[in-house]
């Protein structure tokens, strides 16, 4: 058995939704599909997710909803009508739409957004299991709360629960083909929760990992995961095969192919992840699995995410002061704050954080308590970083990887604002100004994959005319 999930720009139109069910008719072992809702159908497009949530936010101000529903009702009526399907199915559908839009009594703000958010892969998992059908195959749409698709309560970031394994399992033993809405579960009192944005890939994961699938495939627009992303330079390397490890990294740093966390599941259960191309699905594309044959070349990937600061502290013998590290980071758990890494010296350490998490109230009541409780010498806030990382197995057994790229961000003047090694050495990462980054992906991309002279898309060319 085979789940495979199907992201928005598979889904976007009519035309698309026909290739996803080729694709899922050409195979029969792919008898669990995870459906995203409609994506973007050309680059100035607005996803449908979007605009839910556009749709949510107005109606929780108060504020006139008529054409923000307008949209969200003609992208399905559109496809609807297009897929050939009937009128009595698109006013079933629509009537069931209709009903969680309108459904905002008794909820709070959270709880009503994720419902409407969820509503874009409801209504589009209802759609293809339709048009499935209409065309003579054995397909149910599948809700999440009937399959056991239990998860933790936080609105919009939500996780799966250990004891929802056992129950998403026996899925395995359905008839047919089962279309199953991503990006959302429920949890134990019932209420609708979501993921955080992306959140189909986990989806397909955490279903991958319950049935033990032979194959978790992930078709989206590209033919392969690539070494960099492919909107800063064109044509990158492709990636045939990367380990779980690689791969983890290198979502987690900008690699937006797939979610951060949807490779969890499938890594734990060990089954092997596949991103395809819908648009080409004869293409290999690119397996991620635990050993890869070829980890001889040392840099499998580069990546580069904004929006991080860095909380600097320094106090002279700071290394032999026992509990500094752990009152530090107990200031940010006081503030309620996750932080990313922690590089550190003899007398001073970071603290890098997600900067949409650090309110200007809360920064200013944390550089004064590390001052008076930690009696700190110097502590100072750097905003608008960007972690540049590259990432690979063979980093481990290969010498003088940190010298090259060193060496080629210095030849590009990139200021490194700090370097750390992740501790399982296969990523490192620099810190650098947000504005550099790209600079930065660049010339680390000539350094490791070069050659000739990358051709830089268009849309990174501003950020890289000092090249
Ligand atoms: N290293 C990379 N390799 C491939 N695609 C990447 C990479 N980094 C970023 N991307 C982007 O990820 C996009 C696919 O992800 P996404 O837009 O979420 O697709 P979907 O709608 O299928 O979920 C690609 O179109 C590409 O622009
Ligand atoms: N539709 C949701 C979930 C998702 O995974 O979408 P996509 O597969 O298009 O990235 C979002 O936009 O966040």
């Amino acid at each position: 058995m085979k789940v495979a999930k199907f992201g928005g720009t598979s889904l976007a139109n009519a035309e698309q939704i026909k290739k996803v069910c080729q694709i899922v008719m050409a195979d029969r072992d792919r008898r669990l599909i995870v459906v995203s809702a409609p994506g973007k159908r050309h680059k100035e497009d607005t996803k449908v997710t979007d605009l839910l949530i556009a749709y949510a936010e107005r109606s929780l101000a108060g504020e006139p909803i008529g054409e923000a529903k307008q949209a969200i009702f003609l992208r399905y009526r559109e496809i609807v009508a297009d897929l050939g399907l009937s009128a009595e199915i698109g006013q079933a559908i629509e009537a069931e739409l209709e009903e969680v839009l309108a459904n905002k009594a008794g909820l709070s703000a959270d709880r009503f957004m994720d419902a409407v958010k969820a509503a874009g892969e409801d209504t589009c998992a209802k759609v293809v299991a339709r048009y499935l059908q209409s065309l003579g195959e054995v397909a149910t749409y599948m809700n999440p709360k009937d399959a056991g698709m239990l998860v933790t309560d936080e609105a919009s970031n939500a996780h799966i629960l250990p004891e929802a394994y056992a129950k998403l399992a026996t899925l395995r033993e359905r008839e047919g083909i089962v279309i199953f809405p991503g990006f959302f579960g429920y949890s134990r009192a019932g209420d609708l929760v979501t993921f955080s944005r992306g959140g189909s890939d986990i989806t397909g994961s955490i279903l991958a990992a319950a049935v033990q699938a032979e194959v978790y495939e992930n078709f989206t627009d590209v033919d392969s995961v690539y070494v960099v992303n492919p909107n800063l330079i064109d044509d990158p390397k492709k990636v045939t095969e990367i380990t779980y490890r690689e791969m983890r990294e290198l979502s987690y740093s900008g690699f937006s192919v797939f979610h951060e966390e949807a490779l969890i599941p499938a890594y734990q259960a060990d089954i092997p992840v596949c991103i395809k191309n819908t648009n080409n699905p004869s293409a290999p594309g690119t397996m991620i699995v635990a050993e890869r044959g070829s980890a001889t070349n040392r840099v499998s990937g580069i990546a580069s995410d904004g929006g991080f600061c860095s909380i600097y502290v320094s106090k002279y013998l700071m290394n032999r002061e026992i509990g500094f590290g752990r009152k530090l980071l107990q200031i940010l758990e006081e503030e309620e704050l996750s932080y990313e890494h922690t590089p550190s010296g003899i007398d001073n350490i970071s603290v890098i954080l997600r900067e949409r998490d650090l309110t200007e109230e809360k920064e200013q009541r944390i550089v004064e308590r590390i001052r008076q409780e930690l009696f700190a010498d110097d502590v100072a806030v750097q905003h608008s970083l960007a972690l540049v990382m590259i990432v690979g197995e063979g980093m481990r057994q290969s010498v003088g990887t940190t010298a090259r790229a060193t060496t080629a961000l210095a030849a590009a003047k990139i200021n490194l604002e700090m370097i750390n090694q992740g501790s399982s050495e296969v990523s490192m990462m620099f810190g650098v100004k947000a504005e550099e980054a790209d600079r930065a992906v660049i010339a680390l991309y000539q350094e490791f994959f070069g050659g000739e002279e990358p051709v830089v898309s268009s849309s990174a060319q501003a950020a890289s005319v000092s090249v």
